[in-house]
């Protein structure tokens, strides 16, 4: 849980509330309608994305409501009384259904859905796009570093350059990614994540000498002492004086941890390191590397330059999800009342796909993933064996002798969670479990193949029909 600002009625967008007021006066209120919550473009031109923050939208949910004073604020921005009576005991009733956190989710399919009255539905958009969105965009580009890093640990350094309070919901998704600790201690608190540091540029200079601050530190924390070694010179100055240290400390019994590189060139200077180490005696004090990395960075150390870093602190990059601002994540009306709703774009690829609908995914007979489907929900899921490209029918592809599996589960019934807590590690279990059965091809960096999402034959058609009337109807 959060640290409580109150309720959280208020995090949403002025529009959301407006529409919300005119369903009301509108006789909209009890309508029931169902959203889907998709993305269109995985980031970072790779070809998967990581679904993370449901837990936490989920607990924001729970919180949302007015509080006397919210109402008041909306008196002034305009809203009527009959309304705002409604909003003071507002709590969200309706149904969620959604994939799984940790899942591997492709563009273009609904990974969650949202049932209620049209109301309650439209006044959460802007909290579940703002959650969802970040925290996805966060634990794919920690995957993407996991999947570069070989054996070898990252910890999130990212707080002090994150998008403000972003940071808390960006160590979160991190450790999902596979970051293995975090500097950030409120977010170690609140999620449980490992909490990790090693010391400043500022605690070395603070002293009169750099082995004046190396000893200093390693008598207050013997038990957890990396020192960092480059704010003179890190060959002649830096790892010298971490060796006496070691040395010293060894005396005392206890035993130096590591070095933190932060400089220069990293390949170069963890090669140089170890060698030094090593030579001394000191082959358990691990070297950890950081400055500006991100995966490419990493990949480029590990896999080319055979680099001698055992550990890394990544920050502004994966904190922030350079250089991606955001996931594209959108959250469209698809049915009401019996209705089904569709947006039609000048776009085709932006027409949005109607009704209430499930999505599966196709395994191959090596139970590797190998395509998803839209289907409608009354679709009977053994019927169908052909998937068609949502926008060019054209092109269809069969998944006859696949197995497959619906991804869309119910979370939330009538306003209650039934979602069963997780640690973020078994999360983090579940995304290695799933990301394992996703063929390497889809998670290469450079032009990743593109895993095949389709509708169903049904779905289209309804589409297609509905498309024509709202044409003509327009
Ligand atoms: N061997 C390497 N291969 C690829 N990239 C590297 C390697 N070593 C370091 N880098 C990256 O190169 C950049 C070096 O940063 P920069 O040019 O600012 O120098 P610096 O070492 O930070 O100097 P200073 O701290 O004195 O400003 C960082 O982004 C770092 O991650
Ligand atoms: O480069 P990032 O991936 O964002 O990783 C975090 C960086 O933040 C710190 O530097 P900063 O200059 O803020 O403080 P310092 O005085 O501790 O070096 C740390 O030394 C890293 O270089
Ligand atoms: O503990 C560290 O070394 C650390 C923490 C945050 C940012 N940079 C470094």
């Amino acid at each position: 849980m959060y640290p409580t600002i109150g309720q959280y009625g208020l995090y949403t967008d002025f529009y959301e509330l407006t529409m919300a007021q005119g369903y009301f006066f509108y006789g909209k209120k009890e309508q029931t309608a169902n959203f889907d919550y998709f993305f269109r473009t995985n980031p970072f031109k790779g070809g998967f994305t990581v679904f993370a923050g449901l837990e936490d939208f989920l607990d924001f949910l729970s919180g949302f409501s007015f509080e006397n004073s919210d109402i008041e604020y909306l008196e002034q921005q305009g809203l009527k009384t009959e309304f705002l009576n409604y909003l003071k005991d507002f709590r969200f009733s309706g149904n969620i259904f959604s994939v799984s956190e940790g899942e591997i989710i492709f563009p273009n399919e609904p990974v969650l859905r949202i049932e209620g009255n049209l109301i309650e539905c439209q006044l959460i958009e802007s909290l579940l796009l703002n959650i969802l969105n970040f925290e996805s965009l966060i634990a794919t580009k920690a995957f993407r570093i996991k999947l570069v890093s070989d054996k070898k640990i990252f910890s999130d350094f990212g707080m002090r350059r994150a998008q403000g309070l972003g940071a808390i919901h960006a160590s979160r998704a991190s450790f999902i990614g596979g970051a293995s600790s975090t500097s950030n201690v409120l977010a170690a608190k609140l999620f449980d994540i490992p909490v990790s540091g090693t010391q400043a540029h500022s605690w070395v200079q603070s002293f009169d000498t750099e082995l004046e601050a190396f000893r200093a530190y390693a008598k207050i924390h013997p038990e957890n002492t990396i020192l960092l070694v480059d704010t003179f010179d890190t060959l002649k100055s830096g790892i010298p004086n971490a060796i006496k240290v070691a040395r010293e400390m060894e005396k005392a019994g206890n035993r130096l941890s590591g070095i933190r590189l932060d400089s220069g060139d990293l390949a170069f200077l963890s090669i140089r390191a170890r060698k030094m180490l090593d030579e001394a005696g000191f082959n358990y004090v691990k070297i950890i590397a950081s400055n500006q990395l991100n995966e490419l960075v990493v990949k480029s150390l590990l896999s080319e330059q055979n680099a001698a870093i055992d550990a890394f602190g990544i920050g502004t990059e994966l904190a922030t999800g350079k250089p991606d601002a955001a996931l594209d994540g959108v959250y469209k009306l698809a049915k009401i009342g019996d209705k089904p709703k569709m947006k039609i774009s000048e776009n085709i690829e932006k027409v949005t796909l109607p009704g209430k609908k499930q999505v599966y995914r196709f395994s191959d007979s090596e139970g590797n993933f190998y395509r998803d489907a839209v289907l409608l929900e009354e679709e009977n899921i053994e019927d169908v064996k052909i998937l068609y490209h949502p926008v060019y029918p054209e092109k269809f592809t069969s998944v006859q002798d696949c197995s497959f599996e619906p991804l869309l589960h119910k979370v939330v019934e009538n306003g209650s969670s039934l979602l069963k807590k997780k640690s973020l590690v078994e999360i983090h279990n579940y995304l290695l479990e799933r990301a394992k059965l996703l063929p390497n091809e889809h998670k290469r960096f450079i032009s990743p193949h593109l895993y095949k999402v389709g509708i169903s034959k049904k779905l289209m058609e309804t589409r297609n029909n509905l498309a024509t009337q709202l044409k003509t109807n327009k």
